[in-house]
């Protein structure tokens, strides 16, 4: 029920509300109502607005300044709220199964999480009732995508949190423009945040960071376009624009519309020849996007230019090419790892106007996480994320990390030195490859590719990777991340497949699909590949295959595998360059394969059941039979 606005009193603190449109102000009063805020804060995203915000929390000290950087700052978070909550993470519709597959029976369903409209009524009747009481409300309208553009949708996001107003102004285009675009188009997706800490606060507030971890609920309204986030300040959790729009709305949206929505940085590569390929990856959280959109490529004559690190929104446009573009504004990094070998690009991106959250500071007033070890004063004093001072060395000997491992930068894309000229096209890149790797340390070559559109889709279904830092899960295990979304589905994943399936259709130039594994393991646990800077080598081979190089591929039962000698490996140290280690980077063990496609199997009739398309289940049988003849 939405209140008339007329009865509800707007106090406002900041801001003008004749600017917003009559259907906006609606969706605030009805917030205002429930939430009761002690005022509503209306953004304009002007600089001024963010200037005098940051200055007020470093008054209060959830943000600290970061002295021997420009305009950085440090924030510290509560312990308990560090990454994405998954298992409080709902998608709410009427019917179940458009949320979630068929599951077979006593199988606990891992490909999204749906509750009905009357338990979330119920839940979030429990918690939002007063739940700013004490403490401003912001609205803050956003677009994900260029203000206005073809492929771009807007949001008005309601949050009691400034540290959330302050990121998600890096990381989406936050404007009062918006108000006029929404305006005229009507449509925009509601997302309502808070960090469920009304004052007087009941828990102990730590850091600085009210928040209230036990009651985290992320709640999905796709058939409202809706968002209503509680209990947490943290990245996907918090900052609505990216995984709850730009990813679980945005992918029903896409299903809706005939789009796609994905998990994917984009990037180009302009070969020594001048030819610029454009390339869509999807691994998961933390395996390495944001590393290979902006890689330095140590192959002389290649340039990589970046579009995007983390969301790919892709349309096919009226000449049959897949054209993307990045929703987002910002990049919201992991740190550690990060330095000026592994990453210079994105080093460089956050030398200034970032906001760092649950890093190290070393006592000049600069950053320091694990990785950054080369680059720091050994002899400097760091702060670590929990307020722990001691050298780097100390950190190291006690095992104790100075920066959270899923710590992040969150910094603006146009910061980035290698940052496409034209990445703001609202019209889009056309994509010619899709990648899909994660972490496999065993068995699954550095690179191959499908034999067609619809071995490509299984390859992104049977998509699997060591477990990180990103979300709550503890240790290590290889677990199933079909197409690096399974945390951020928006819908049924059997209806997803199939929509992936039916965009194949004739007089469109398909994307080629390849799959890359950076992280295989020698016998003794080091890595068989460089990475990084030298994933180029890997993207070299894959453009020729876009180009139409036969003579560099060689069919294999998994895919088309490089040709021995057809990867570049020029410039690398020599213990690379041996035959063993090819044979160590693109062995196929059969005993291996036969394993690992019966459990992926298994994993998809039991996960996905009855709703898992008649075309994939073919590709499962033929990649079977091929592996049985191995
Ligand atoms: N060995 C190896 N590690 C890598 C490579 N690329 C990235 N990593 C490491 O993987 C971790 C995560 O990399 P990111 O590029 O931030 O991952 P992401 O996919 O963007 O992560 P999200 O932002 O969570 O979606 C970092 O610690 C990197 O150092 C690589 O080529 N080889
Ligand atoms: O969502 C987040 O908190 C950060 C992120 O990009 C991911 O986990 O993939
Ligand atoms: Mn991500």
């Amino acid at each position: 029920m939405v209140p008339d606005v007329g009865l509800v009193p707007i106090r406002l603190v900041k801001g003008n509300l004749s600017k917003v449109p009559p259907h906006v102000q609606q969706f605030i009063a009805k917030y205002v109502q429930i939430c009761r805020p002690k005022g509503v804060f209306i953004c304009d995203g002007s600089d001024e607005e963010a200037k005098e915000m940051t200055e007020k929390l470093v008054e209060r000290g959830t943000l600290v300044k970061l002295e021997s950087m420009d305009n950085c700052y440090l924030c510290r978070t509560d312990p308990a709220d560090v990454a994405r909550v998954e298992s409080k993470t709902f998608t709410i519709t009427r019917e179940k199964f458009s949320t979630v597959p068929h599951v077979a029976p006593g199988v606990d369903g891992q490909l999204g999480r749906w509750m009905s409209p009357e338990d979330a009524e119920k839940e979030l009747g429990s918690r939002l009732p007063g739940c700013m009481k004490g403490r401003v409300m912001y609205v803050i309208p956003f677009s994900m995508g260029p203000v206005g553009g073809p492929l771009s949708k807007p949001g008005i996001q309601l949050t009691d949190s400034n540290y959330v107003v302050l990121s998600m102004r890096i990381m989406t285009r936050v404007s009062g423009e918006l108000f006029k675009v929404i305006g005229e188009q009507g449509e925009f997706v509601q997302c309502v945040h808070s960090i469920g800490a009304p004052r007087p606060v009941e828990r102990k507030v730590i850091n600085h960071w009210p928040c209230n971890p036990e009651r985290i609920i992320i709640s999905q309204f796709p058939d409202e376009r809706k968002i209503v986030s509680y209990g947490s300040g943290y990245g996907g959790n918090s900052l609505l624009g990216k995984k709850c729009f730009a990813l679980r709305i945005a992918s029903c949206m896409a299903r809706d519309e005939g789009w796609l929505a994905e998990h994917m940085l984009i990037m180009s590569a302009t070969s020594p020849e001048g030819k610029e390929h454009f390339i869509a990856a999807a691994f998961p959280s933390a395996c390495g996007k944001t590393n290979m959109a902006m890689l330095t490529p140590t192959l002389p004559g290649w340039k990589i230019k970046c579009v995007g690190d983390d969301i790919a929104w892709m349309r096919f446009d009226k000449d049959g090419r897949l054209r993307a573009i990045n929703p987002e504004a910002g990049f919201f990094g992991v740190a550690p790892g990060t330095n000026t070998k592994t990453n210079p690009m994105a080093m460089a991106t956050c030398s200034k106007n970032t906001i760092f959250t649950n890093v190290g500071m070393t006592s000049e007033g600069g950053v320091y996480w694990e990785g950054l070890e080369r680059e720091v004063d050994p002899d400097v004093e760091v702060s670590g994320w929990l307020g722990d001072r001691k050298k780097i060395g100390d950190f190291k000997k006690s095992g104790i990390k100075a920066a959270h491992p899923n710590s992040r930068f969150c910094t603006p894309a146009s910061q980035c030195p290698i940052i496409h000229p034209r990445w703001e096209d609202p019209e889009g890149f056309p994509i010619d490859a899709i990648i899909f790797g994660g972490r496999r340390p065993e068995g699954v070559p550095l690179v191959f590719e499908s034999f067609d559109w619809n071995h490509g889709v299984l390859l992104g279904a049977a998509l699997k990777s060591e477990t990180t830092a990103a979300a709550e899960h503890k240790g290590k295990e290889i677990m199933h991340d079909p197409m690096a979304m399974r945390p951020f589905m928006g819908y049924n994943f059997g209806d997803y497949l199939r929509h992936w399936i039916d965009l194949n259709k004739p007089g469109r130039k398909m994307p080629k699909i390849f799959h890359v594994n950076w992280f295989r393991l020698d016998s003794n646990g080091s890595f068989l590949w460089p990475g990084y800077g030298d994933n180029i080598r890997v993207i070299d081979w894959i453009c020729k295959r876009v180009d139409g190089q036969d003579n560099v591929a060689i069919e294999s039962p998994i895919g088309y595998l490089p040709t021995e000698g057809s990867i570049n490996m020029d410039g690398l140290n020599d213990s690379y360059r041996t035959p063993q280690n090819w044979q160590k980077l693109f062995s196929l063990p059969k005993d291996y394969w036969v394993e690992d496609v019966r459990e992926t199997r298994q994993f998809l009739d039991s996960q996905v059941g009855i709703d898992l398309p008649t075309p994939i289940i073919k590709q499962m049988d033929l990649l079977q039979e091929r592996i049985a003849q191995m």
